[in-house]
């Protein structure tokens, strides 16, 4: 495997592969880009079926979050962690020994809770490290927040697409019903939509069903369902050239990181098939910016300030997209390379102004 290749081409500064013996661990950190700001990026545990898998998860991962905060903009980088393992052997000490290795960057990369990780399992983290955010006392958990996010972002799709506002009525199946996803599912309800859900785990769906009175489908399901949205709110690639041509909803708008198996061929195939795409790293930025307000001190008002906007950026890029007739994931790119550069520009700026000032 030539390590560098994807490395070089998607932009990383840098990637930390730790490896500990005493607790066995292996995980890997993925700096993306540092120019807004410090790294932030959740950690997540999966038994991927090899390394690679795992990198490449980090890679793509971590510089979606460059993307999200670029697009949400405050001003932090991208970073993202995968710890490679079942979850079910998840120990105190693992999780102490991955605090250790976050606590090695010095703050150049500060993270929360992803798949398969809960905020006690933060808090344990948070024993060796300072750069963790996401712990309950101070702003909670973001899941419920991100969930909100992702609902005010599937309102701008649905308004953008079907021309209402009014989601009562309109049929959305959800795929994923963690904590993400019930969240979704819960502000749909209250606002008269109609569930469809699915989940690998009956747990879920039974609760969902009972809470929501969803109607409860099998996973292979979901995507060929006749409703208005799709809400992706499980794990990534789940839209590709096998599961595109099944899809009968005019609007994707879910909460899962890294929804494209293909970024520009899968993008151009929803386009080409008349479905809205609302990006996965604009849709959910909930989480991102409400850690981000407990990283610089918690002023609830403000996160949900932030979060409201969600709304109006999803509007601006799907307009973008429309008048350039390019993809909604290049017009969010779009947008955040601006806004890097800017900021770039503006270091530029202070450096050549301070450097003056200093000879004079
Ligand atoms: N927690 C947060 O604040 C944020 C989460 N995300 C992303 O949103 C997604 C969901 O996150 P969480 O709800 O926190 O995770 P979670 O682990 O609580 O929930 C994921 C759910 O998906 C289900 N699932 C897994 N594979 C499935 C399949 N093939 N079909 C149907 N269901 C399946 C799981 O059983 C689980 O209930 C992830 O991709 C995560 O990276 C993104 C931004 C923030
Ligand atoms: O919880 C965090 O550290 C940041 C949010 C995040 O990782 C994400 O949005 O995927």
């Amino acid at each position: 495997m030539n390590l560098f290749e994807n490395v070089t081409e998607m932009g990383h500064e840098q990637v930390l592969f730790c490896n500990g013996k005493d607790p066995d661990i292996k995980a890997i950190i993925a700096i993306h880009d540092t120019s807004l700001g410090p790294a932030m990026g959740a950690t997540r545990m999966l038994p991927y079926v090899n390394e690679a898998a795992a990198l490449k998860d980090a890679l793509r991962l971590s510089r979606g979050m460059t993307y999200k905060a670029a697009c949400a903009d405050i001003p932090v980088g991208g970073g993202k962690a995968v710890i490679i393992g079942n979850p079910a052997y998840k120990t105190d000490e693992l999780l102490y020994a991955y605090g250790r290795f976050v606590n090695s960057l010095n703050g150049r990369f500060i993270t929360g809770q992803d798949v398969n990780m809960t905020p006690e399992d933060v808090r344990k983290i948070s024993r060796e490290t300072s750069y963790v955010v996401g712990v309950e006392e101070k702003s909670g958990g973001p899941a419920p927040i991100t969930g909100w996010g992702v609902f005010l972002g599937l309102k701008a799709a649905v308004e953008f697409r079907l021309k209402t506002s009014n989601l009562q009525g309109l049929k959305v199946a959800v795929q994923g019903l963690g904590n993400v996803g019930t969240n979704v599912c819960r502000h749909l309800h209250e606002n008269g939509a109609k569930l469809f859900v699915t989940d690998i785990s009956k747990e879920r769906t039974e609760e969902i069903q009972r809470l929501f009175g969803a109607t409860v489908v099998e996973p292979s399901e979901i995507y060929g369902l006749d409703v208005d949205v799709l809400s992706p709110c499980a794990l990534g690639g789940i839209l590709n050239s096998e599961t595109i041509p099944q899809i009968k909803a005019s609007v994707i708008a879910g909460a899962a990181n890294n929804q494209l198996g293909e970024e520009k061929a899968d993008g151009m195939m929803l386009v080409e098939k008349g479905i809205l795409y609302a990006p996965d790293y604009v849709i959910n930025a909930g989480g991102l910016i409400n850690v981000y307000n407990e990283m610089i001190g918690y002023n609830e008002e403000k996160a949900f300030k932030q979060v409201r906007n969600i709304y109006n950026t999803l509007l601006d890029i799907f307009d973008r997209a429309e008048k350039q007739q390019i993809t909604t994931d290049a017009a969010s790119k779009q947008l955040a390379e601006e806004r890097i550069a800017n900021a770039k520009n503006m270091k530029k700026v202070l450096v050549t102004a301070g450097s003056t000032n200093g000879k004079s």
